[in-house]
């Protein structure tokens, strides 16, 4: 299986060779990094003056293969503001290595960006989300990193950061607080939610138990990717901006003869994705006029 970890990207040389050759391509040089989740890398399409790049011509770079992840990354402005747009990600279920699903976020911490904007598709738990509805992450629960499934597990590179960083306020309130104004400006704060996202390992989906036992712990949406890449940004020192779209509703009760599945996450992603777009294209502009990534 071409995809299945060799886990062997932690090497900062490599990392730099990826970076280079990535900026040999373009004037463009990011200030801010986004992280398309399954079925929104439409945000890559609304920029200008942008040069693609397929995965599969950057040197050492994984091939994710997921249906909804486009595999390849746009540099470009948006709103005026230089970004790097990876449509397409490595999930840790695809037998992807941690050093290999963060990869994007170090690169473009290598690129020069400031500032991570990281995107997905989740399962509404909180009985208040409905599906199109999003959610700022304002903190998580993480299943994996709790028993030790890390992206800083091994020994520490201190170019890119601390052996032991802290993840409080993880999700930077200054730009939460910029992404309600634009929700209110919108005019959609009511779909726009803020809440707890849990990350579990997938891919399967989640039992009604597991379910119960999440809602219990106050999480208000699931998902399978994200906050391994928020924690290797947070290690590098940028600001993280987290959203979910959520794409399903929880299935919370037995015999209901509904269950989740990835074409309808795919459906409701591609009904969201427009809004989604104009929302992060939307924060972006309202960082820029903020200042927060001079
Ligand atoms: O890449 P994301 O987290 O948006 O993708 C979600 C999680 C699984 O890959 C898939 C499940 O339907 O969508
Ligand atoms: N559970 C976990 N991950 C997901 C879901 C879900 O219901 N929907 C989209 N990603």
């Amino acid at each position: 299986m071409s995809s299945e970890s060799t886990d062997n990207l932690n090497s900062y040389e490599k990392m730099q060779e990826i970076a280079d050759f990535i900026l040999g391509q373009t004037e463009i040089r990011p200030r801010i990094g986004i992280i398309c989740g399954s079925g929104l890398s439409g945000i890559g399409d609304l920029l200008s003056e942008k040069r693609t790049i397929p995965y599969t011509e950057i040197p050492h770079f994984p091939k994710c293969k997921v249906s909804g992840h486009r595999g390849e990354l746009s540099l470009g402005l948006l709103e005026g503001v230089p970004v790097v747009c990876f449509q397409g990600r490595c999930h840790y279920y695809e037998g992807f290595g941690m050093s290999e699903v963060v990869l994007a976020t170090r690169i473009m911490k290598l690129l020069g960006a400031k500032i991570m904007i990281v995107t997905n598709a989740a399962g509404g738990l909180n009985p208040s989300m409905k599906v199109g509805d999003m959610m700022i992450i304002k903190d998580h629960l993480n299943f994996l990193g709790l028993s030790g499934i890390s992206p800083l597990r091994g020994s520490n590179e201190d170019r890119l950061g601390p052996r032991f960083p802290s993840l409080t306020d993880l999700y930077d309130g200054g730009i939460r607080q910029i992404a309600r104004a634009v929700a209110v400006s919108m005019n959609i704060q009511h779909e726009v939610h803020e809440g707890i996202l849990a990350a579990l390992g997938g891919p399967s989906y989640e039992t009604v138990a597991e379910l119960k036992f999440l809602r219990l712990a106050g999480v208000d949406a699931v998902g399978m990717s994200t906050v391994h890449e928020a924690i290797a940004a947070r290690h590098c020192g940028m600001l993280v901006f987290g959203c979910s779209l959520i794409t399903n509703e929880c299935i919370v009760e037995y015999g209901t003869n509904r269950e989740p599945n990835h074409e309808e996450v795919i459906e409701a992603s591609k009904n969201g994705a427009n809004k989604f777009a104009t929302f992060i294209s939307k924060l972006v502009s309202g960082l820029r006029q903020q200042d927060t990534i001079a």
